[in-house]
This record gives structure tokens, C-alpha cells and sequence, in this order.
């Protein structure tokens, strides 16, 4: 039975083979008869909506500073290190790289340089498959998923809780479902939306509505409030921003009648900057101003342009709570609209408390929009609480997964887990070669593999929270513009991101949440475009490829792919051969560090010197939790979410007077905070 949906692929060829037909898949959740006429086939025309990242680049610019560390210069010294002492070594020798350096595997030959390496991977390409000691164990691994397609309980939060009929009953209670999408669009202007938006959404690019648009744009257009989902890249921006930008467009533009409007909360700082970008791009035609309110930017020039009343605020939770705090004229007293995207990824991180004081600081009368390709229990709690009478709007609710996506999994044994570098540097090198990012669980492995694949030559960037904004935002861009081939990431880049023609993902680990692992997949196959998957699957994780397989609907292909095990251990011995050089990198890097942070300190101490009156004069800046208490609210448990009605303009805990001694006493975050008020001073 396993055969009628996993697909064993034993040869790299087949990365470009066509899909499989259509195959049956048991135990997936029912389709619900309403979701059918949302056309869940919508055909996408269109080249993704953010190619030309004109703002991205001038906020690069703008938060650009002369002293940041590149790994990549490291990586170079590194590499003409390396290369000298070679040379000195092997005297008459040629070889240029570190990859010939490391090979001394009887491949005399191999990768001199980049045009040479492919020489080396057609040579790889020949490797008889065959001899693969994994492929003996195909039928072990087909049947394995057999047996967990059947046995499976489920295991993640947002699965068949429709089932229950008590919940169902409850479901209908609460939600609005008698304003459903009564009629389906064809075509943006049947929508009767304004001139300037239906102009710039033809500049766009964008003609038809997607299923979610076509369902949610009317609704949300009418003023009711929406609970939207809809698989990833499915253009559920474009379904809270159009309505946005068309209800603004009736505000009251009298002399004083300048104020915020509109409130947009996503969880990464990217997708912000993203959101901001379509917005700004949407708005174009019209005198709607958007503002980006996320951390890890100016705080000042954030403060100067709320005073100036943006009509929409594209916003991440902690910068925003910093400004309704800190920022004496912001406030949201004059919010129609809230739109929380991605709520559930909100929630996971701990920002629960966070969320529920923006929704208070927001007026009761406002129209609320929430939006996730995957809700969990926590979000209908959020639901429960932000939203009133809300339309449900789900397209095609029995697809997890975007259609054009190709699924691979590949085994790793347990006696094989210290191969996973190697695996993943085998099948870079002899498969995907472009347009890839690959997610792993910790920041520390994410760089480590960045610098191997620098020092393989393989042209690669990184992308977490252990960088600095601007390097978030270049790498970002660097990937974007196609100058890199390879993203090593975080979940940060999981949620939300919108990067054309990215071909494959590959999860160096299975993430531990299928909301999760919907996420990461789903920055392929976007836009009706076809991506593929690979998943590198332990056997801690085989209850979460249940899942997984469970939750790929029919025509997904699932497959498994065979890594030929003689070509792993020759990465493995190459893998071990560069781990010296990775410990040096880190070495340097942290040596270069500690002096650029040393410098910053004297910069900081000249400063407080010259600047001490005007910095002390300030009125301190109140925060609303701790690195600890946010530590904690993130490891809570979603029912336990506390409102917190805390007045607006004061500190979590009014009893305790704010600190004005330096950084005594406040987190790291907070710390971090009051630096870049006094850096922008
Ligand atoms: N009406 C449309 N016609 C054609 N393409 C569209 C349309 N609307 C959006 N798109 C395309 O779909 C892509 C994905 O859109 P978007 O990022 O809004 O998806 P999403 O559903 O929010 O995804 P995720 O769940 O990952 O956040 C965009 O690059 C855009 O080019």
C-alpha cells in the first residue's frame, strides 16, 4: 500500500521528471462542500509581486553602519591561509581551493575551481546508484510509511479538531457563517474596487483575484471582521491589503483629521519589511501612507514618522508595545482596522501577552483580520478574543500544502545522524545547485554550514537572529537577486517570506511542529509555481512524517529519496576535513567581534561623556517584559495566556519605578533598546 503514494527516487536524475499521477491518500480530513466553489486551481500568471526591492535596498542603506564583520571576508583570508601554506607544502602543486586541498580521496582531479568542480559532479552524476546499501532498504522504508499512514494519531495542534461535533456546533455558534462569499470573482474589477488600486494591481501584474482574495476582499470590504486561510503563496497579503487600502480611501481627510488607521502585526521583521513593500506598492495611486514599526531599526526615525499619523502601520509586536509605551503622541485610539497575519507563528514565540495588549489598546469598534496558512488551538483562543462575529474563510481546507510541491524524504539511521552535513553537502553539490534554502533547528549549526559551504565554494548566505538587521536584510536581498544560491536558515525565514523562484527546500532537521514544516515548504511551490522538498528524516522523527504524509492531500507527490551511501562518506570525509577550518573561522570571528565591540564601547563612553545632560534629561523608556518573563511566556502553555489590561503608557509593573541608571538592571533586549536610542543620539 505504501507504494500507492511514496515514490522511492534513487536517482538525481528524476529532479526534473515530472509529478506523478494523482494517488489516493488515506486518513486525510474530508473536504468541506462550501470550500469547493473558492476554485482552488486558481492559475497564477504572475511573477512574484516583490521583485523589485527598491525599499528593501534603501532601508539596507539606511541602517547600513562601516563596521560590521563579514564572514565571508574571513572565509577568504581563511582560504589564501590555506592556499599559501599548500603551496608551501606541496611544492609544484596547482590546486586552488580548499575542496582540492581536502579531497585525498584517491580523486586526484576533483574541483579546481568552479568550472572544474562540474567536471567532478558529471563524473558523480555516473556513480552507479545501484550499489546504494540504502536502496536495499527501500521496502523497509515504504512500508514504514505504510504502516504509520494507517496506525497514525495525530500529533499536531491544528489537525481534525472539525471532527468533533460538539466543536463543530460550537464553531457555528461563534463564527458569522451566513456572510459567506456569495458570489465568486473572476476578475478584480467585478469587485468594485477604486480606480487607483485596480491600476496599480495591473502594474502589479495582478489581474484575477486568488480563491482567498475573491472570498475575503468582499467580506472584508463590507466591514466584518475575517478569520482567513489559505494554503502558503496563496496571495493572502493581497486579501487583508487590497480591502485596507480601499476603505481608506472614503477616510475623513480633513485638516486635523490626520491619524492611524490601520494596524498590520506580523512576526518577523522580514515579512514586515515584505508586507510593507506590497502595501507601499498597492497604495501607489492613492495618498495612503504605510510606516514599518520593527525592531532592529531606528527607533527615532520610527518615532518621527508615527508623529506624523501614518494611515497604516505594518507592525512587529515588540517594537510596536515599545511605542505605545515610549513614543508620548502614538497611540491607536483611532484604529479601524487590525489585521493579525501569521498569529499563530505570534503566539508559538511567546508574544500572546503582547498581542493581547495591542488588541486592548485597539478600539472595540475596529474590523479585526486574521490570517494564517495554519491555525492552532491557541489561535481560536485569539480568535475568541480580538474578534467579533467573525466570516470563516478557509479555500480548499483539506490541502496543507500548496498543489505544484514535490515531498522527498530522505532516511537517516541512527548510526548515520553525524552524516547529515555530509548528506546535505552531497546532495547540494550533486543536485540542487540554485535557488535553495535549507532550514536547520539552530542558529549556531545555520552558520557553521554557511561557512563549509563558503569554504566549498558554494555561494551561500545566512539568515537568523544572531545577525544584525542589515545583515538579515542583505542576505535576504543577496538571495532574493539570485547573487547567492543557498540560504541557511532559521524558522525565521519560514513564515511569510515571498522569494521568487525559490526551487528547493531542504529541512536539515524535521521541524518539531507540522504547522512548522508546512511553513518551510511552503516558501516553495508558490504561486502556483512547482518546488520541491527534501526532508532529512531521523528516527525521532518518524511520528512527524506521519503526520506530514497524512496531511499531503492526493495529487501531492510524497517520495523518498536514495542517497547513494558511497558518495556520502566521500562529503563526510570532505565534511570532516573542513571542520578544522570552520574552528578557526569561528575563532577569528569571535576574536573580530570582541574588538568591534570594544570599540563600540569607547564610541559609547566618548558619547555619554559629551552627550551626558542630554541623554540623562530623557525620560526613561519602560518595557513590557523582561528577557525572562518572555522567556517564560513563551514556554507557556496557550490556555494560559494572561490579558493583561495594563493602561496604556505604563510599565507592566507600575510598582516598580523605571530605572534611569544606565543599563542597570534591564534584559538584554532592553539593554539593546536604550544602546540604539543613545547610538541614534
Ligand atoms: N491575484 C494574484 N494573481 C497572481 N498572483 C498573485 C496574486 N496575488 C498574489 N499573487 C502572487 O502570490 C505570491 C504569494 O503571495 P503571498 O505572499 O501573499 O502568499 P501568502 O498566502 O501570504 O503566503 P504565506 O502563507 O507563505 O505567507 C506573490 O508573490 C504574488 O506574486
Amino acid at each position: 500500500m505504501s507504494g500507492d503514494f511514496i515514490m522511492t527516487i534513487d536517482s538525481d536524475e528524476e529532479h526534473d521528471s515530472p509529478a506523478p499521477a494523482p494517488r489516493p491518500v488515506k486518513g486525510r480530513n474530508t473536504a468541506k462542500a462550501e470550500d469547493a466553489q473558492l476554485n482552488p486551481d486558481f492559475d497564477f500568471l504572475v511573477p512574484s509581486y516583490n521583485d523589485a526591492s527598491e525599499i528593501v535596498q534603501n532601508l539596507v542603506e539606511k541602517v547600513s553602519k562601516a563596521n560590521q564583520i563579514s564572514i565571508d571576508e574571513i572565509i577568504a583570508r581563511r582560504k589564501l591561509k590555506t592556499f599559501a601554506s599548500k603551496r608551501k607544502r606541496v611544492s609544484g602543486g596547482n590546486k586552488s581551493d580548499i575542496t582540492d586541498s581536502e579531497s585525498g580521496s584517491g580523486e586526484g582531479s576533483d574541483a579546481k575551481g568552479s568550472e572544474e568542480s562540474d567536471e567532478e559532479e558529471e563524473e558523480e552524476e555516473e556513480d552507479p546508484l545501484a550499489t546504494s546499501s540504502e536502496e536495499d532498504n527501500d521496502e523497509e522504508n515504504n512500508s514504514e510509511v505504510e504502516e504509520d499512514g494507517e496506525g497514525d494519531s495525530s500529533d499536531d495542534s491544528n489537525s481534525t479538531d472539525e471532527n468533533d461535533e460538539g466543536e463543530n456546533l460550537r464553531k457555528a455558534a461563534y463564527f458569522d457563517d451566513e456572510t459567506r462569499p456569495s458570489e465568486t470573482h473572476a476578475s478584480f474589477l467585478t469587485m468594485n474596487l477604486s480606480r487607483p488600486i485596480i491600476k496599480a494591481l495591473t502594474t502589479m501584474g495582478l489581474h484575477k483575484p486568488t480563491p482567498i482574495q475573491a472570498a475575503a476582499v468582499p467580506v472584508a470590504l463590507l466591514g466584518k471582521d475575517v478569520v482567513g486561510g489559505a494554503v502558503t503563496g496563496s496571495g493572502k497579503t493581497a486579501a487583508f491589503t487590497i480591502p485596507i487600502i480601499e476603505r481608506l480611501l472614503y477616510r475623513d481627510k480633513g485638516k486635523n483629521a490626520a491619524a492611524t488607521r490601520c494596524l498590520v502585526v506580523v512576526p518577523t521583521r522580514e515579512l514586515a519589511v515584505q508586507c510593507f513593500e506590497v502595501g507601499t506598492r498597492m497604495a501607489g495611486h492613492t495618498d495612503v501612507r504605510f510606516c514599518l514599526v520593527v525592531g532592529g531599526l531606528s527607533l527615532k526615525s520610527q518615532e518621527a514618522a508615527l508623529r506624523s499619523r501614518p494611515d497604516v502601520l505594518i507592525a512587529t509586536p515588540g517594537r510596536l508595545i515599545d511605542h505605545l509605551h515610549n513614543s508620548p503622541s502614538f497611540t491607536l485610539d483611532a484604529l479601524d482596522i487590525l489585521v493579525l497575519d501569521e498569529a499563530d507563528r505570534m503566539l508559538e514565540d511567546g508574544f500572546a501577552d503582547e498581542l493581547t495588549e495591542i488588541v486592548k489598546a485597539c478600539p472595540v469598534s475596529r474590523q479585526t483580520m486574521l490570517f494564517s496558512a495554519t491555525m492552532t488551538d491557541s489561535v481560536d483562543k485569539l480568535i475568541r478574543l480580538s474578534l467579533t462575529k467573525p466570516v470563516r474563510i478557509f479555500v480548499d481546507a483539506k490541502r496543507s500544502m500548496a498543489k505544484g510541491l514535490v515531498q522527498e524524504f530522505v532516511r537517516v539511521r541512527p548510526e548515520k545522524e553525524k552524516e547529515r552535513p555530509a548528506l546535505l553537502l552531497c546532495i547540494c553539490k550533486r543536485t540542487f545547485k540554485t535557488r535553495v534554502i535549507v532550514f536547520f533547528r539552530s542558529k549556531k549549526l545555520a552558520h557553521q554550514m554557511r561557512i563549509v559551504f563558503g569554504l566549498l565554494d558554494m555561494k551561500c548566505d545566512e539568515l537568523h537572529g544572531d545577525l544584525s538587521q542589515e545583515q538579515r536584510l542583505k542576505a535576504l536581498q543577496a538571495f532574493r537577486d539570485g547573487s547567492v544560491d543557498y540560504l541557511m536558515a532559521t524558522d525565521l525565514a519560514s513564515r511569510g517570506l515571498d522569494i521568487k523562484g525559490i526551487e528547493t527546500v531542504i529541512n536539515f532537521d524535521m521541524p518539531s511542529q507540522l504547522a512548522q514544516y508546512l511553513h518551510r515548504v511552503g516558501r516553495t511551490a508558490r504561486a502556483g509555481k512547482t518546488g520541491r522538498s527534501v526532508t532529512f528524516v531521523g528516527e525521532a522523527d518518524r511520528k512527524m512524517l506521519r503526520a506530514v504524509v497524512k496531511h499531503s492531500a492526493g495529487e501531492d507527490s510524497v517520495r523518498h529519496r536514495v542517497v547513494p551511501a558511497d558518495v556520502v562518506s566521500k562529503w563526510a570525509q570532505k565534511f570532516e576535513q573542513v571542520k578544522e577550518e570552520v574552528s578557526v573561522i569561528l575563532k577569528e570571528e569571535k576574536e573580530e567581534k570582541q574588538l568591534r565591540q570594544a570599540e563600540m564601547e569607547l564610541k559609547k563612553g566618548q558619547n555619554m561623556i559629551e552627550h551626558e545632560k542630554e541623554i540623562y534629561s530623557r525620560p526613561a523608556r519602560t518595557w513590557f517584559q523582561t528577557g525572562q518573563e518572555k522567556n517564560k511566556a513563551a514556554g507557556r502553555t496557550p490556555g494560559r495566556h494572561k490579558a493583561n489590561s495594563g493602561g496604556k503608557q505604563k510599565p507592566k509593573d507600575a510598582a516598580q519605578p523605571p530605572k534611569r541608571d544606565k543599563y542597570a538592571g534591564l534584559s538584554r533586549k532592553a539593554k539593546r533598546r536604550k544602546m540604539a536610542m543613545e547610538e541614534d543620539s
